[in-house]
This record gives C-alpha cells, sequence and structure tokens, in this order.
C-alpha cells in the first residue's frame, strides 16, 4: 500500500507527536511565559496513538518519528515505543529528543527498538545553552548524548537551530565537532511561529552558513541518501561527521516532502505549517479503523504543495508552536 499526494509525492514518514510538554523552554520554539498546556484528557492515550499509527502503517507509512514536546518526558514512553516498534509493516522507528534524560533512558530507548536519534542541541558553551533553553544544563545533554552512544545507537544526528547573534559564533565549533566524531551536525535556519515576531532578524540562510564555513574550511558536498531527511549534506575534506544545512525557510524541499503529522492531541495535518490540521478522536472515539485509515489517506490527498509565507504578514498563526506539533 502506498500513499501518494495530489503532487505525487510518496508520503510514507509520520512525525507523532506524543505530548506537548517539555523539560526544556528554547526561544525559537516557546513564548518565555511557555505555552498553555492541554488538559491531561485532551492528550491521545497510548492505545490511541497506537490506533492512529496501525492505520497511518496500513495506509503506507513505512517510518514513524517520535516527537513532542519532550517524548521522553510522558510517563511510559518505554512499553509504547516498544509497541510501536512492533507493528507490523512499520520500517523504521526513530526519535527526536533534547537529550536531557537520555542518560537514564538511552538503553530502554534502544532495548524499545528505536533505530536512531537525532538530538537537539544548539549549544557547547554551558551559558549560552542554558541562555538558548532558559535554564537547560548542558552537562546532561551531553551525558545523554554520551549514553545514547554506549547504548549502541549509530551516530547521532545533532539539530542546531541557528539564530544570528546568539550561537551562531559557534558554527566553527560545530564544525570541529564533525572533526573529531562521526555526527551529522545539522543546521537549521530559524522557522517562524506564533510568537517569534522578529524571527527574520534571528534566521540566517542556509546558504550563508556554507559560505562562512567554506571560508575556513574545504567541503564537499555529499549524495543524498534515504537517512538525508531535509538536509542537504557536506564534509569538511578527512572528517569522520558531516555536516547538514536544513533550509527550512529558504530552500525547497517541499517538492520532495514526505510527511504527515498527528499531534497529541490528534490533530492530523498535511503540513508542517497547515493551519488546525483534521481532528482525528471523533473517529477514534467512533471506534472504526476503516474510517480512520480512509480520513489519513484524506489528508494526504489535501497536503498542501508547501509553505507559502510570502504575503502573509499574520504568519503563521499565532497559536503556531512547535512544540505544540513536534517540529
Ligand atoms: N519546514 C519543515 N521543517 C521540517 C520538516 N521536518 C522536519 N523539519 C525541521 O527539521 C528539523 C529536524 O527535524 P528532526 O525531528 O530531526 O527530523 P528529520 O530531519 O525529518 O529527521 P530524519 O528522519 O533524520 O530526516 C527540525 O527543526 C524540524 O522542525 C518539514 O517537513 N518541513
Ligand atoms: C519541537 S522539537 C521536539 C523534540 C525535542 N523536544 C527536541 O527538541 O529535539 C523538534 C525539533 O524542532 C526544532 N524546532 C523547534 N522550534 C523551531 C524553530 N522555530 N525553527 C526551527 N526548528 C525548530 C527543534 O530544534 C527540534 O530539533
Ligand atoms: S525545541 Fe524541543 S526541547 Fe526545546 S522547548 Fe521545544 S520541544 Fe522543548
Ligand atoms: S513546509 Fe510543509 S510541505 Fe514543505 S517540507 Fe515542511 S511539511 Fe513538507
Amino acid at each position: 500500500m502506498s500513499l501518494i499526494d495530489s503532487y505525487g509525492r510518496r508520503i510514507n514518514y509520520l512525525r507523532l507527536s506524543v505530548t506537548d510538554r517539555c523539560n526544556l523552554r528554547c526561544r525559537y520554539c516557546m513564548p518565555a511565559k511557555g505555552v498553555q498546556m492541554l488538559p491531561h484528557h485532551e492528550i491521545l492515550s497510548f492505545e490511541d496513538l497506537l490506533r492512529v499509527s496501525e492505520q497511518a502503517v496500513a495506509a503506507g507509512i513505512s517510518k514513524i518519528r517520535v516527537t513532542g514536546g519532550e517524548p521522553l518526558v510522558r510517563r511510559g514512553i518505554l512499553p509504547f515505543l516498544a509497541r510501536l516498534g512492533r507493528l507490523p509493516g512499520l520500517q523504521e522507528l526513530v526519535l527526536t529528543t533534547n537529550g536531557i534524560l537520555l542518560g537514564e533512558m538511552a538503553r530502554g530507548l534502544k532495548d524499545a527498538g528505536v533505530r536512531r536519534l537525532n538530538i537537539s542541541l544548539d549549544s557547547l558553551k554551558p551559558e549560552i545553552f542554558a541562555r538558548i533553553t532558559r535554564g537547560g544544563k548542558l552537562s546532561d545533554a551531553l551525558s545523554g548524548l554520551e549514553a545514547a552512544e554506549k547504548a549502541g545507537f549509530p551516530p547521532h544526528k545533532i539539530n542546531v537551530v541557528l539564530m544570528r547573534g546568539v550561537n551562531d559564533h559557534e558554527i566553527m565549533d560545530f564544525v570541529e565537532l564533525t572533526r573529531e566524531r562521526p555526527y551529522n551536525v545539522r543546521f537549521i535556519e530559524y522557522m517562524p511561529t506564533g510568537h517569534s515576531a522578529n524571527w527574520r532578524a534571528f534566521s540566517i540562510p542556509g546558504t550563508e552558513v556554507l559560505e562562512r564555513i567554506a571560508e575556513r574550511y574545504l567541503i564537499e558536498k555529499l549524495e543524498r541518501t534515504e537517512h538525508s531527511g531535509p538536509a542537504s549534506n557536506f564534509r569538511v575534506r578527512g572528517a569522520p561527521g558531516s555536516l547538514g544545512i536544513i533550509s527550512a525557510m529558504t530552500g525547497h524541499f517541499c517538492g520532495s516532502c514526505n510527511r504527515l503529522r498527528v499531534t497529541a492531541s490528534g490533530m492530523a495535518k498535511g503540513c508542517l505549517f497547515s493551519g488546525e490540521g483534521v481532528d482525528l478522536r471523533p473517529l477514534l472515539a467512533a471506534g472504526d479503523d476503516t474510517l480512520l485509515r480512509q480520513e489519513i489517506r484524506n489528508i494526504v490527498q489535501a497536503k498542501p504543495v508547501g509553505h507559502e509565507m510570502r504575503g502573509r504578514p499574520a504568519f503563521p498563526p499565532a497559536s503556531f508552536h512547535m512544540s505544540g506539533i513536534g517540529g
């Protein structure tokens, strides 16, 4: 079974957010006062998340990325992941995390069948890390990274959201990291969210990042592989690790988009920037999984061609926060 949208794109990747809660408050993701948390009864139960996943896989999804908020703060996440990983037809279960809880959970994640981890790490300097995450401890994230390596995960993808004047002076430190370790460090263009009216001042185009790196290092472009995701990848000649550029704003990866999203409250979205999305809860409540699967197909059919920021000053909607959608 395959899911093809009305622009001919094959949709085989579900980003499943399991919670809107988080143990950090990253500036680019949430407003300073945090966001209004969903009441517990509005968060899908693990049973419902499994039903949605099962029908998505039956419709043609082969990879599920569990995200949040911070997925590791949800109680009972490990047994849930173990069940999710056993879904017949699911080829890949992966997870995106801020790494803070990996010290205690990495082994359990490996045992639960999670294949790979993408870890957000926006600074290698304790005070800047604390400033961006509003209080996070860099040492927790770094020991999480180490624990995940020890647990046997393949080299991590490290996500760095670059913000001009905040952490862009660390670009070369991250490049150096790829010369020491086999990580794939990905620089992400800051995307606008509901609370970031001045996002343009922070967002650094991927082309500029590459130019800055190329002034100092000899870099070579890497071929796309099935694991490239939305990044264009490069390597400093001779380095064990690699560098990725995720041009979420200036680039044009919408044409090859293969994703569908479901939020922790059961809203399915064809695009990261789709407004409200389609509420799957009535279908879950009705108990008809065939209808649920059909709705997933309908959402894929209605998937927009991409984001359209230009000419829309009020974009994205004020209620848009990455932590509520899963990035
Ligand atoms: N605009 C846009 N940004 C995305 C999309 N998917 C992921 N991102 C952003 O890319 C960054 C990295 O996301 P991850 O959670 O690591 O997932 P990924 O890059 O899809 O992961 P892979 O499975 O390794 O390709 C985050 O900032 C996401 O918000 C997308 O479909 N559209
Ligand atoms: C919303 S987080 C959820 C998972 C986990 N808490 C984490 O931080 O990895 C998923 C991804 O979205 C990215 N993200 C959040 N807000 C963003 C923004 N405004 N622009 C670009 N990426 C963003 C984060 O850096 C992270 O890599
Ligand atoms: S980016 Fe991840 S870690 Fe940071 S506030 Fe958002 S959900 Fe939490
Ligand atoms: S903006 Fe929308 S269409 Fe473009 S890559 Fe992201 S989710 Fe896909």
